[in-house]
């Protein structure tokens, strides 16, 4: 395994690897782009990359399904780090095309979301084909299968494509929250300021199942950041939920919610505690949260992941 390799989705040009780029070790690091979230991942999974970078949710369009789906299934993984980055897109053409020679236009479908309104009335008979990423996008253009392609203004020169026309997102100011995944080890320490992930299969199926799983974190007053709900593929109606709630695993009272869910639930997935990235300076640690603390809840998790990941 290359401990330095750490792989994202490709080719040069898309958000992941801008947002990949923010992180301090990025520049020693060996960045190897793939095609596809779960290529990004088995890699990690398979040893042969230290880290996977991927996009996790938009704040427009909300879940990243290909990144939730592979946190909740396979072989567990765990985040160690978030980036939020501001999305700004850029309609990029080759040389000489002209707004009214666009007929085909090509991204990720999470960018098409964030453009919706602006392709609608500005080349409203368009027609939209999706792409890998939006820098493939950008590629395909550059082949000459689309005409226009929906990408960061970053990908024109990569591409030798212009920029025909910029800032064509629909939302004020987009943001996508990206995640550094590696195989389970040990949890990132706590900066005073973190957050804590996990999948959680909702107990038996009766009335009040989930204000159940929720009165965990309610009654140790924590706040939660995001539910996702995903369906578990077992059946119409069955689903998990990720969730991300404020605090770190050596805070007792997140390693008691997480013992709290375990009882409840058949199943819980610890995905990391990991510092939030929605904040400059660290906060101090809540009182009562000290070094024992922490050896109390890494010891009592390395117990509980039996070696599989799950608790
Ligand atoms: O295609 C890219 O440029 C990506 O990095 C992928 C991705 C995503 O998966 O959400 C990242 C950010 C944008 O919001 C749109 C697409």
């Amino acid at each position: 395994m290359s401990a330095t390799r750490y792989t994202y989705l490709g080719p040069a040009g898309t958000f992941t690897e801008a947002a990949l780029r923010t992180l301090p070790e990025a520049g020693t690091r060996e960045l190897v782009p793939l095609s596809s979230v779960p290529a990004v991942l088995d890699a990690v999974r398979a040893g042969q990359a230290a880290g996977a970078f991927v996009a996790v949710e938009n704040s427009v369009e909300g879940a990243v399904t290909a990144t939730s789906d592979e946190l909740v299934n396979g072989t567990p993984l765990m985040i160690y780090r978030e980036v939020l980055l501001p999305i700004s897109f850029a309609l990029l053409v080759r040389p000489g095309t002209s707004m009214a020679d666009i007929k085909t236009v090509t991204s990720h479908p999470v960018a098409q979301a964030q453009v919706r309104r602006w392709l609608a009335a500005n080349l409203p008979d368009a027609q939209w084909e999706s792409a890998a990423s939006n820098a493939d996008g950008a590629r395909l253009v550059q082949e000459g299968r689309y005409d226009a392609a929906v990408a960061g203004v970053f990908a024109a020169p990569l591409y030798k494509l212009d920029v025909l026309a910029d800032e064509i997102h629909d939302a004020e100011s987009p943001t996508t929250r990206f995640i550094l995944v590696g195989r389970p080890g040990r949890v990132s320490s706590a900066t005073g300021f973190d957050k804590t992930s996990m999948v959680v299969w909702l107990p038996d199926d009766h009335p009040g199942a989930l204000l159940e799983l929720l009165q965990e974190f309610a009654v140790r007053g924590i706040n939660l950041m995001r539910i996702e709900s995903r369906p578990t593929g077992e059946g119409m109606g069955n689903y998990c939920f990720l969730i991300d709630c404020e605090g770190h695993l050596s805070e007792r009272r997140v390693s008691e919610a997480l013992m709290g869910l375990r009882r409840i639930c058949p199943q819980v997935r610890f995905l990391g505690s990991y510092p939030r990235a929605d904040h400059g300076a660290p906060a101090p640690l809540r009182p009562g949260t000290s070094e024992q603390d922490f050896a109390d809840a890494a010891d009592w998790l390395s117990r509980c992941l039996d070696g599989r990941g799950e608790l």
